[in-house]
């Protein structure tokens, strides 16, 4: 088992694996069993060295290539992606613990929308033309920002690394990607893609490593721009270190996000909607909406269908393709959400369902169903990252609204009802950057997705993203003499 998952070497660099075994240890543990089944090494100053200079290299030359050409790279990469889906999903499967039926239709698949997405976007990318008094005019050059840092979570490997590589390389930029020490394995599927697909080496480089990594990246005065997917604290200081050089950012950070149940809303969408936004991916997610917020008059019967609902979920393999739920990412954060629940409990929020560490070797927990919370209660202020839903009362529209927006957070937010002007009210109410209305945390590659207040800085996906990894010079061009006080 062990040699089937093992990459090449840790590192992607210039086109080729790269490795340096003075780098400290990183094993990759597979969560359904607690085995071991790669080893690799975090990147030492040499290996970012490297690969800094040969993305700085190579910028050069593709930012030359015409829109088109880039283009074209970046959508034979996704038809390659679409390709080996299946091959890139057991990767995935192994690297994070999620189970088949997901990774199938979510990571790489999405990867490949970026990509896609990103290579038909590559040719419209022009300046604009602004006649001004006089007959003088001026003309704008959308341009590359030079090198740019990816920093990726472990709950989206292959898709977060897409998610960044594509809008980047559309631009004519060049990426340094360092994943999540804890699934360090499918971004390095996606260098390789890229090479096969045509990109000339040192476009796209990944190395490997904890935290120290990642700093000594978004440091280097070699890179002009620094996109981070991680929790609030990373961000934090990811955000302050790369101030220091001026670079841009893209945070894309945590949330506790809301979703908020009106009387009238179709009840069976709303509690598929809470369901899949509290458990799909054991949880881990960053835009879950793990407050839900449901109004009085329908409230037990909607506690009482989730919990029956959870009787539906299938726990265990994830190489089983009927799954539902696999385990969690690693034991330590199994741990950190047991601890959730335990303080849920010693809170008075009522255990309606779960709420147990299932015995094995994976990092299994049950789904967990919290009904009676209040907001002050830590289950509801804190990001859990795991399947911990905690449903509380509300009885105004004005009362959901001020209580959802009450948190630190804003990465999305959702309302089911059937009134139309309420829904769009309450949509227009929500301090988040993602809404949702009568759905949940689809994130199709044409919307914006990112975050308000403490959740981020900057969008993913779509047009938008094309903002963040591009900048505009602006051309003046004086077409009469030019007039002085002396
Ligand atoms: N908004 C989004 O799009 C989104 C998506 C997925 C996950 N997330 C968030 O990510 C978090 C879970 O992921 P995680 O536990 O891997 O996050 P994390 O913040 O612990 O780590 C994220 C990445 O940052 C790196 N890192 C850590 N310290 C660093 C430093 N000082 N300098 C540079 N890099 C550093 C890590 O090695 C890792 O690659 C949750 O908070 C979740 O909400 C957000």
């Amino acid at each position: 088992m062990t040699s089937t998952y093992q990459p090449e070497a840790s590192h992607f660099i210039n086109g080729r694996y790269v490795e340096d075994t003075r780098g400290e240890k990183i094993e990759v543990i597979y969560p359904h069993s607690g085995e071991v089944i790669a080893t690799l090494h975090a990147a030492t100053p040499e290996i970012v060295d490297a690969a800094l200079d040969a993305a700085k290299v190579a910028q050069v030359e593709w930012a030359k290539l015409s829109g088109t050409e880039r283009g074209r790279v970046l959508r034979k990469a996704a038809d390659l992606m679409r390709a080996r889906n299946r091959e890139l999903s057991d990767l995935e499967t192994h690297n994070t613990g999620k189970p088949m039926s997901e990774t199938l239709v979510a990571d790489a698949a999405s990867g490949a929308d970026a990509l896609e997405y990103f290579g038909g976007l590559a040719a419209t990318l022009t300046g604009e033309h602004i006649p001004v008094a006089g007959g003088d005019f001026a003309y704008t050059r959308r341009e590359a920002l030079g090198v740019c840092v990816g920093i990726g979570a472990w709950n989206y490997p292959i898709q977060i690394a897409s998610w960044k590589a594509a809008p980047s390389l559309a631009c004519g930029n060049a990426m340094v990607f360092k994943p999540s020490e804890m699934t360090p394995l499918t971004a390095l599927k996606l260098a390789e893609i890229l090479i096969e697909a045509g990109a000339p080496a040192g476009i796209f480089n990944v190395v490997q490593g904890y935290g120290a990594v990642g700093g000594a990246l978004v440091t280097d005065p070699r890179v002009a721009k620094v996109s981070l997917t991680g929790s609030v604290p990373t961000g934090r200081k990811v955000f302050a270190a790369a101030a220091d050089g001026i670079r841009h950012v893209t945070m894309e950070l945590g949330g506790k996000s809301p979703i908020v149940v009106f009387e009238d809303a179709d009840i069976e969408n709303a509690v598929s909607a809470a369901i899949n936004g509290n458990f799909y991916s054991t949880g881990q997610i960053c835009s879950n909406g793990t407050r839900v917020f449901v109004q009085e008059a329908i409230y037990d019967a909607f506690v009482a269908r989730v919990a029956q609902r959870m009787e539906g979920a299938k726990i265990g393999d994830p190489m089983d393709e009927a799954t539902t739920i696999g385990p969690m990412i690693s034991a330590r954060q199994r741990d950190t959400v047991a601890g959730y629940i335990e303080k849920g409990r010693a809170e008075g929020a009522r255990l309606v369902k779960g709420g147990k560490i299932i015995e094995g070797d994976g990092f299994y927990i049950e789904p967990t169903l919290f009904a009676d919370v209040e907001d002050n209660m830590t289950i509801a202020r804190e990001e859990i990252f795991g399947p911990v839903m905690s449903v509380l009362k509300f009885s105004t529209e004005d009362e959901a609204v001020a209580r959802a927006n009450a948190t630190d957070f804003g990465l999305a937010a959702g309302v089911f009802t059937r009134d139309l002007t309420r829904a769009h009210r309450v949509a227009a109410a929500f301090e988040a950057g993602t809404c949702y209305i009568n759905a949940y945390n689809l994130t199709p590659v044409e919307v914006p997705f990112g975050g308000v207040k403490m959740s981020g800085v900057g969008r993913e996906n779509s047009k938008a993203a094309i903002e963040h990894y591009s900048q505009i010079k602006t051309v003046y061009v004086g077409m009469n003499d030019t007039e002085a006080p002396f």
